[in-house]
């Protein structure tokens, strides 16, 4: 077991010369990043010659400043390793296969390194380029996550470090290359232990071996993660985010990665851990964020059918049904000569042309087809006409009317208000695909006076975006994370997938929390739909935030609400974090957790947001609003908007509300169950599901 196993306050058995050196190294550190940013500051962007090239480098040279601030309560390095052989030697041995393809700038700076390294959150050098730090995305840094006596992967001795503030205050030391096992990290533990205070932070010191696996998988490689409340998926999703910008940087600084979380509540809570890692060009949205922000209220069984993939092919014959058969031909007059293009001529263009493109570049090419055929008549009269006359006869008023009239100009919205407007449209674009009853099911009741009036869903958003896509390509992205994604429904995926289309994806989620009535039972379903059949599926098994005794008490609805997947395991045993109180007082129990340290989440049925926040009048709290970046300790959480959120103590109202609040109510009870890192009472007027009867 580790040499020096320490607490945070500096203990009194601690080599104090030892702790003296790596505290001056963090010294080193600290002024050599300084030195750094200054450099940074010190370039002018004059050198660029133009004006728009001088603010393209100012903004670069500004990035470069804001990625090279010391934040003094972060920890500039967490870790450090001491490899085999102690003399300087070269990374490239131990780069893995996606860094191979695509090296960072400070990567090339690595190729020589000291046989002992400080692992951190960014690369940090002297004036002599002698790394002092190097960023725990770097290939040689896996060793940190991965490294065990069973595989030392080079390193003798691998050390954490524990700090207290900014300062560095304890270390732990862990011998690799003796074998045998080593005991659990007190560090790490501690870390995991810390108290919840605002937005989610990083986990760049604690990434666990199976996390780092999934973090590091190549950027070609799509991967699915299945795990248990609390796992870490999002952080890792996050991680990997960074991970992929740092190895491929070009690459994704033109292709883009995106976030995909499940509402603004849930982006807000994570918004802060990506620039906390020296990333800030990466989008994060919500699904609405991306397709469209419609809500208008809908039958649930309605929104499902309109998820359903089937609906793929009923948009794709809606939309090219929309081509008329052309009967006339085109006379083009030009002075006293007319050139035609007969109408069977016409068709045969027509034809060519359906199947083989997107519809609005089609509508385009039928025009210069048109057109070029008129200039092979003008050819053969003898005339010379360049591309110029051939644009001309393109966008003249005859062309341009039978384009319109065989390939009409169109909106998706045109496209779907028609389909769920006229039975007879769509019974003819559903063929075979769509039951009568289902057909039934998708038509408006009460139909819109025209496209421009309808109130569109949010599942209406999705058939809108496939819409769109095949009339235009929709651009693809180098990579996207989507969270929580068991509830997105196929078209959703669909929708996701288009946007991923030419690159990967890192695809999280929890089958027992799926809330939506569309909610997926199977992650090859998910990744079929999603278009990236070949992505990997893993699991994550073990549980950071839920303590036991409340994660086995959750764990008594999965029978009903999943019952293949097996009972999550948790880390942290959390004796006494369990309450169950039968007539309880809301602000009694929101009182006790306010004598604890850390927040806390009073979660309700949404119906109850304002009967318990009159409870609460006596206490400072707020309602969980995801647009406000004002702090509160106390929260009130409405139970659908949980999701993904996590606090150290938790009072969950009412579950019997919050099941019969929705179709799929027990998993929504599961959600918020499993949201406590420290302490969950339960209170309860109604009686508990009998799942949970104790
Ligand atoms: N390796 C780790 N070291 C320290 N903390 C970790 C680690 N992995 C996860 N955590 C912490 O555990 C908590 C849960 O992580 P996260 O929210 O990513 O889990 P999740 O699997 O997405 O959960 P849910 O399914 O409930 O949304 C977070 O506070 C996260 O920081």
């Amino acid at each position: 077991m580790p040499a020096h196993q320490l607490a945070p306050d500096i203990p009194p058995d601690l080599p104090t010369d030892v702790l003296a050196a790596e505290q001056a190294h963090l010294a080193e550190s600290r002024a050599a990043l300084k030195a750094m940013r200054a450099h940074a500051q010190s370039l002018s962007a004059d050198a660029a010659g133009d004006w728009v090239s001088q603010q393209i480098l100012q903004s670069l040279l500004d990035q470069r400043v804001a990625a090279l601030a010391d934040h003094p309560d972060t920890p500039l390095f967490f870790g450090r390793l001491d490899r085999a052989g102690g003399e300087r030697r070269s990374s490239r041995r131990e780069s893995d296969e996606g860094a191979d393809e695509e090296r960072s700038d400070s990567d090339h700076e690595h190729d020589d390194l000291p046989g002992t390294i400080y692992v951190g959150r960014r690369h940090v050098h002297d004036g002599t380029s002698r790394a002092l730090v190097i960023d725990w995305r770097a290939p040689v840094s896996r060793a940190f996550y991965q490294a065990s006596p069973g595989d030392p992967m080079g390193v003798v001795r691998r050390r954490r470090f524990g700090y207290h503030g900014g300062a560095l205050t304890a270390f732990e030391d862990e011998p690799l290359a003796e074998g045998g096992e080593i005991g659990p990290s007190k560090i790490l533990t501690e870390e995991i232990e810390r108290p919840r205070t605002g937005p989610m932070r990083d986990i760049v010191a604690t990434i666990q071996p199976d996390q780092d696996e999934i973090v590091r998988s190549t950027l070609g490689q799509t991967v699915c993660v299945q795990g248990a409340p609390g796992t870490g998926k999002t952080a890792v999703g996050l991680h990997r985010a960074a991970y992929l910008l740092f190895t491929h940087r070009e690459r994704l600084a033109r292709s883009g990665v995106m976030i995909v979380g499940p509402n603004r509540a849930f982006l807000s809570y994570i918004s802060s851990v990506l620039p906390a890692l020296g990333e800030i060009k990466v989008d994060q949205t919500t699904v609405a964020g991306l397709l469209g922000e419609h809500a208008t209220p809908e039958d649930p069984m309605v929104a499902a059918m309109k998820g359903d993939a089937r609906m793929a092919a009923v948009l794709e014959r809606a939309l090219w049904l929309h081509i008329v058969k052309p009967e006339e031909g085109v006379v083009y007059t030009q002075g006293a000569h007319r050139f035609r293009v007969a109408d069977y001529e016409v068709r045969e263009i027509v034809a060519s042309l359906r199947g083989t493109t997107r519809y609005n570049p089609g509508r385009a090419a039928l025009a210069q087809r048109l057109a070029h055929m008129v200039l092979v008549r003008m050819e053969q009269r003898g005339d010379s006409p360049d591309d110029r006359v051939q644009d001309a006869v393109a966008r003249s008023k005859p062309v341009k009317q039978l384009v319109d009239a065989v390939w009409p100009k169109l909106t998706p919205e045109q496209v779907l208000y028609r389909l769920l407007s006229d039975p007879e449209f769509l019974a003819k674009a559903a063929k075979s695909d769509l039951s009568p009853e289902e057909q039934e099911t998708l038509l408006w009741r009460k139909p819109y006076r025209g496209w421009k009036s309808a109130k569109w869903t949010a599942a209406d958003a999705a058939l809108l975006d496939e819409l769109r896509d095949l009339m235009e390509r929709t651009q693809s992205l180098g990579h996207l994370v989507v969270d929580e994604a068991q509830d997105l429904s196929e078209m959703q995926l669909r929708a996701l997938g288009r946007r991923c289309r030419n690159g990967s994806a890192t695809v999280l989620g929890d089958l027992a929390q799926g809330t939506t009535p569309w909610s997926t039972r199977s992650w090859e379903s998910v990744l079929k739909h999603l278009g990236q059949d070949e992505g990997e599926v893993t699991e994550l098994t073990l549980g950071f935030r839920v303590p036991r005794e409340v994660l086995d008490f959750a764990a008594r609805l999965l029978p009903s609400i999943a019952p293949d997947l097996a009972a999550p395991q948790s880390l942290r045993p959390g004796l006494g974090s369990l309450t169950v109180r039968g007539g309880g007082s809301v602000a009694e129990a929101a009182g006790e957790a306010l004598t604890k340290e850390g927040s806390i989440g009073v979660i309700v049925p949404d119906a109850a947001v304002e009967e318990v926040s009159k409870a609460l009048a006596g206490l400072p709290h707020a309602v969980l609003d995801p647009d406000s970046a004002e702090e509160h300790r106390l929260l009130i959480v409405p139970a659908t908007l949980a999701k993904g959120l996590e606090y150290d103590h938790v009072v969950v109202v009412e579950p019997a509300d919050i099941v019969a609040a929705e179709p799929r109510g027990l998993a929504r009870l599961y959600v918020v169950l499993t949201r406590a890192v420290t302490s969950l009472t339960v209170l309860h007027d109604k009686a508990l599901p009998p799942q949970l009867a104790l």
